[in-house]
């Protein structure tokens, strides 16, 4: 039985000349990454760049067609792809929970890495433990006894960062973690990850956006993807520039940054709309 428990030392996540092609269309085309620990990746791109596809990748749940991808110090294809992920936190805010469980019941689901509750199974009081201070550190204290069915989108989204990180994973995906959020549950939300990330200065994560605005002001990298192919990947300061993201997102745009926080705005986007 090959051993799929983290290495202790090396990347969190390396991908080499990617590729994934289903029914004859590269959905990825010569896509390398690599995360290390403390590193806080943004990946950015249009509808259909392959940003969902690669974290597919990236959390162990597809192969790729050509390349390799190592998750964790593992190769994907030579360990065991369920064991591996349960070192992966994934949130997904489309999270198919069918039972009226609480938050903290949904967190402990964590544990378990399941998505309902396992029937026999009995926390210990370390992991009731761990459960109660995710849910203070994601804000969600005066709610941890409210059921799953009375959350808002936002209190949910932030229940599924906690539920992802019970096991104390080493890698942590977001899919889009922000959407449909309001303002305030919002910058709640990214607020929560600054504080995530200092506490855990060792934990390694991706995020997944359209929208530069959704940027933790702790993210420290970044990759542009378009039509399947990276268009830039580094230091988030060298990355995120206006002439980068108006190609990638083929659209003239110019880029802020203020106070650690980025906007996107179309360049001369009142003439461009009195014009037409
Ligand atoms: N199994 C599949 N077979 C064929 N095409 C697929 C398959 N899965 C995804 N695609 C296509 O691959 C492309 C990339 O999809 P993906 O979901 O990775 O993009 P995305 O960047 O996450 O998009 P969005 O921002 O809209 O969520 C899309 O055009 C999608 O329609």
């Amino acid at each position: 039985m090959v051993d799929s428990r983290p290495a202790e030392t090396g990347p969190v996540l390396r991908a080499d000349d990617v590729a994934v092609v289903r029914e004859g269309t590269h959905l990825l085309r010569d896509v390398s990454l690599r995360v290390e620990r403390g590193q806080h990746w943004a990946l950015l791109g249009p509808n259909g760049a392959g940003k969902t596809t690669l974290l597919g990748l990236l959390g162990a749940l597809t192969h790729p067609t050509r390349g390799s991808v190592e998750v964790l110090g593992h190769r994907l294809g030579r360990v065991d792809m369920r064991t591996l992920r349960s070192y992966v936190g994934h949130v997904n805010p489309r999270h198919p929970l069918r039972t009226a469980l609480t938050v903290r019941q949904v967190v402990l689901t964590g544990a378990t890495n399941t998505t309902e509750l396992v029937p026999r199974w009995e926390p210990t009081e370390q992991q009731v433990r761990r459960a109660e201070e995710l849910i203070s550190t994601l804000g969600m204290a005066d709610r941890a006894g409210s059921r799953w069915d009375t959350l808002s989108q936002g209190e949910r989204g932030r229940a599924l960062i906690a539920r992802a990180l019970m096991p104390t994973p080493r890698l942590l995906l977001l899919d889009e973690p922000a959407t449909g959020l309001d303002l305030a549950a919002r910058e709640q939300l990214l607020s929560s990850l600054d504080a995530l990330r200092a506490e855990h200065p060792q934990l390694a994560t991706v995020l997944v956006t359209h929208h530069l605005e959704e940027l933790p002001t702790s993210t420290t990298h970044a990759m542009l993807l378009r039509d399947g192919q990276a268009l830039a990947s580094g230091p988030v300061e060298e990355v995120l520039t206006g002439e980068r993201i108006t190609k990638c997102f083929d659209h003239p745009v110019r880029l802020s940054r203020v106070e650690g926080r980025w906007s996107a705005r179309a360049e001369n986007g009142v003439r461009n709309r009195l014009s037409s």
